[in-house]
């Protein structure tokens, strides 16, 4: 059986199949399969080196898999298309990256960062209708228009700029969006408005959404399937409640018990314990296996060596 999230309703946006990348000796993804489906999302969770950063950047087409495909609405878009179909592909398929302080340019004011995506792809409009349009965008992110238009991104606070950022992926209207480790630069106090946020525009938008994140804890914030990954291989994956609630897998398991429950953690994220058993779970799913156990309708596991 492959590995893969089942396709339960419709045709997948995007879907990854078997799909590796070798950076030199370093096998960063170890066929990694998932589907990404208009009006849900998917949160991809592991520890930093992962693989998920790669798997971003080759939805986005920042990079190329050395192996398997990625389809877009059925057809493969492995190779490089004509400069149309990129132009269409990059528009379509839009990032919201994890530092809101360097993605926005500080030369110019909100306003031109929301304007240009419009200009640029929403053909020749009178100025007045591209303004109600940017006016829409801040409004559908939760920004004042009157207040934010003219302001430069440094006068914004983080959570501010990240709204931005995501009402600038908005403003082309794309069909996926990939969110990587939106919040991990935030303050804590404004991760989960965030993260209501992208839910939000997700449902109203329809969109297919990658959330990325090391953090187990806020995949159900936001995302209906989860796929956790272990060393560049997807280790278990599914609908989130499932996973969450039934982990199986024994990095899943060490993930969930670094997150706070009534206040004590059985681990934390760095700590010793949690790299020593991190280490003793490498040597487990080491070599790569292909042999993936059904778990529950929609949950399954890549199952360890030893039970091979
Ligand atoms: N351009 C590159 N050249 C060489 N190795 C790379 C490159 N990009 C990624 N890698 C390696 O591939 C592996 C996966 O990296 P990736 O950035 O995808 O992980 P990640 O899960 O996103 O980690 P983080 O949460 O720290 O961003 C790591 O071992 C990383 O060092």
């Amino acid at each position: 059986m492959k590995p893969h999230i089942q396709a339960v309703t419709a045709e997948p946006v995007i879907r990854l199949e078997d799909v590796q990348r070798h950076f030199g000796a370093v096998h960063a993804l170890k066929s990694v399969s998932f589907s990404l489906f208009a009006g849900k999302a998917l949160a991809l969770v592991g520890e930093s080196g992962c693989g998920k950063t790669t798997c971003a950047r080759i939805i986005a087409r920042l990079d190329k898999p050395t192996a398997g495909k990625i389809l877009f609405r059925g057809h493969d878009r492995s190779a490089q298309g004509s400069s149309k179909e990129e132009r269409m592909y990059r528009k379509d398929v839009q990032m919201v990256f994890q530092d809101p302080f360097s993605s926005l340019n500080p030369a110019f004011a909100i306003n031109h960062h929301l304007a240009r995506p419009l200009q640029l792809h929403g053909g020749d409009k009178p100025k007045a209708e591209r303004d109600d349009d940017v006016n829409r965008l801040l409004v559908s992110v939760g920004l004042d228009p009157a207040v934010t238009r003219q302001k430069f991104p440094h006068e914004l606070s983080g959570g501010q700029r990240q709204r931005v950022n995501i009402a600038r992926a908005l403003a082309v209207a794309p069909s996926v969006l990939v969110a990587d480790e939106p919040t991990s630069m935030l303050d804590v106090s404004i991760r989960k408005d965030i993260l209501d946020l992208l839910a939000r525009v997700k449902r109203e938008n329809d969109l297919a959404m990658l959330y990325i994140t090391h953090d187990i804890a806020t995949a159900a914030h936001v995302a209906e399937e989860i796929v956790v990954m272990f060393a560049g291989q997807m280790v278990e994956w599914g609908n989130t409640e499932m996973v969450l609630s039934a982990p199986k897998h024994p990095y899943t398991q060490l993930l969930l018990s670094a997150v706070p429950h009534g206040g004590r953690r059985f681990v934390t994220g760095g700590s010793a314990r949690f790299l020593e058993q991190a280490e003793k779970i490498r040597a487990l799913t080491r070599p790569v296996s292909t042999k993936v156990e059904q778990i529950g309708t929609n949950h399954f596991m890549r199952a360890l060596v030893a039970s091979n």
